[in-house]
This record gives C-alpha cells, structure tokens and sequence, in this order.
C-alpha cells in the first residue's frame, strides 16, 4: 500500500531531522502530542533506546516549527494515514464485535458514539552500536481498544504469551499488526485479551513503527459487554478519561483497580 511507504518515508524524514530541530516540537509537560521519550518512560528507571512523535490529528502547530518552509507534504501525508487507520480500525472493530454477539445498536454505540478517541504514535529506534546491551521498548498493554501497527522491516517487537515467553512478531512485507488493547480486553470480559508486548532490538540498524490507537470518546464508560451466559463480569465500568489516568498512574496494574 502505497500510503504505508509514504508515510514511513515522512516518519524517516523527521527523525533524521538534528537534535536541536527535533526538539523545536518537543511535547509539552502537560501535553500529549510532539517529540519526545517513550510514554511509559516514567516507569523504568533505565532510558529506552527510542524516540517518538505523538500525533492526535492535524500535526501541523509542531510540523510548522520542524518545517517552517515545507510542512505540509508531511500534514497531508500523516493525515491520510490517520483517515486509513481510522477507517480499518471501525470495520475491524464491527468484525470483532459481532463475533463477541453484539447488537447492532450495541456496536454502533462503542465505535461511533461521538467520535473515537485517537492518537498516531511514530517510533524511531535509531541505530545502535551495541543492540544487545538496550532495552527498546518496555514490555506494557496499550490502552486502546486496538492498535493497528506498521513495523517497516526491521525485526524487534515481542509479544508475550502465557506458558511460552517472548515470540517475535516479525514484519512482512504490507502487512500490519493489530494489537488487542485494555479497552477491547474489558469489554470483552477478556475474551479478547490484551497483548503484553516490547521492542528488543538485534540489527544495528535504525528501526521505525508507526502504531495508531483507536480507543472510544473519552467520557465513553467501558464495560464487560460480551458474556455469554456462564460468566460474571470481571471489571467494573470505567469511563475512557477516568482508566486513561489510572493507567498514567499505575500502568500495567491499571487493570487490577477496575477488577470486581
Ligand atoms: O515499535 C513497535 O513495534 C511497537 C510500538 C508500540 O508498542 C507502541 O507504540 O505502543
Ligand atoms: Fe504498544
């Protein structure tokens, strides 16, 4: 897919910009889009070997400062993409939703009540002199209700699964990842269950992803809608706001605090 190239081709772009540029669209303490660390670098007391760009819409306020004479190739592209993304992440989200026995009326109101709450995440791990010594990325849940994610061509993501460890998810060619997150896990009653994963890194070459986040609006309250019959609820209802910041504060226990 053609987007998929130009939209890595952008995100390769700003990351080979210098430092001191870069750092013109640094995210704001309090802010959620820009350039910056990993967002679960608050917990690990050991840097990762990544930087990222958030971006929650139209990128333009921090491409303007990255680009001051040529920012709009980038806006377009990444606004394309997001469109895309958007689009694949609510037929995905119909698909899972009907295999989990949802009505009609029940799905319409988790995939467009009000508008989805979204964020595009590009990832750069750059090139390192000694992969085995760095940690990429953390192992955690994202807190969506699925992350679609394009990993160029270099290998590195793990995801964890129970009674076997880490298994590498390696990139092919055209193809995309979607992972579950903690929204899809709740509301499912862990039918579908959120995937434990991290970035290790073992080629000394630069590695990009570009991971986007589909979750409900943010005063959307997730709960355990798909049960059959047989099974109890296992979490108690959560606005989207009110687990974004339990997640902030306690990531992957996040969980635990909604747990009946
Ligand atoms: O770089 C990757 O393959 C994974 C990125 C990721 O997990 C994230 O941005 O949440
Ligand atoms: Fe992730």
């Amino acid at each position: 897919m053609e987007i998929l190239d130009e939209a890595e081709s952008e995100a390769r772009r700003l990351f080979s910009l210098p430092a001191g540029q870069k750092l013109m669209a640094l995210r704001s303490p309090a802010g959620a889009t820009g350039y910056g660390l990993a967002r679960i670098s608050p917990f690990f007391n050991k840097n990762m070997w990544h930087e990222g760009f958030t971006v929650m819409g139209s990128p333009i306020d921090h491409a303007r400062k990255l680009w001051p004479d040529d920012f709009q190739r980038f806006c377009d592209v990444i606004e394309d993409y997001q469109k895309k993304m958007k689009e694949l992440a609510i037929t995905l989200m119909h698909l899972i939703l009907k295999s989990l026995d949802l009505s009609e009326e029940e799905i319409s109101k988790v995939v467009s009540s009000g508008g989805a709450s979204t964020a595009l995440q590009l990832n750069s791990y750059p090139f390192c002199p000694d992969p085995s010594r760095v940690m990429g990325l953390a192992p955690h849940t994202d807190t969506s209700l699925l992350t679609i994610l394009y990993q160029s061509t270099i290998d590195g993501l793990q995801i964890f699964k129970n009674g076997v460890g880490w298994v590498l998810v390696s990139p092919t060619t055209g193809s995309l990842v979607v992972n579950v997150g903690d929204f899809l896990h709740i509301l499912s009653n862990s039918q579908f269950p959120n995937v434990i994963h991290r970035v290790v890194l073992k080629e000394n070459q630069q590695r990009l992803s570009l991971a986007y986040f589909y979750s409900p609006p943010v005063d959307f309250h997730v709960s355990p809608l798909a049960m059959n019959s047989a099974t109890n609820p296992l979490y108690r209802s959560v606005s989207v706001r009110e687990y974004v910041d339990i997640k902030a504060r306690n990531l992957e226990k996040a969980l635990s605090f909604i747990r009946i």
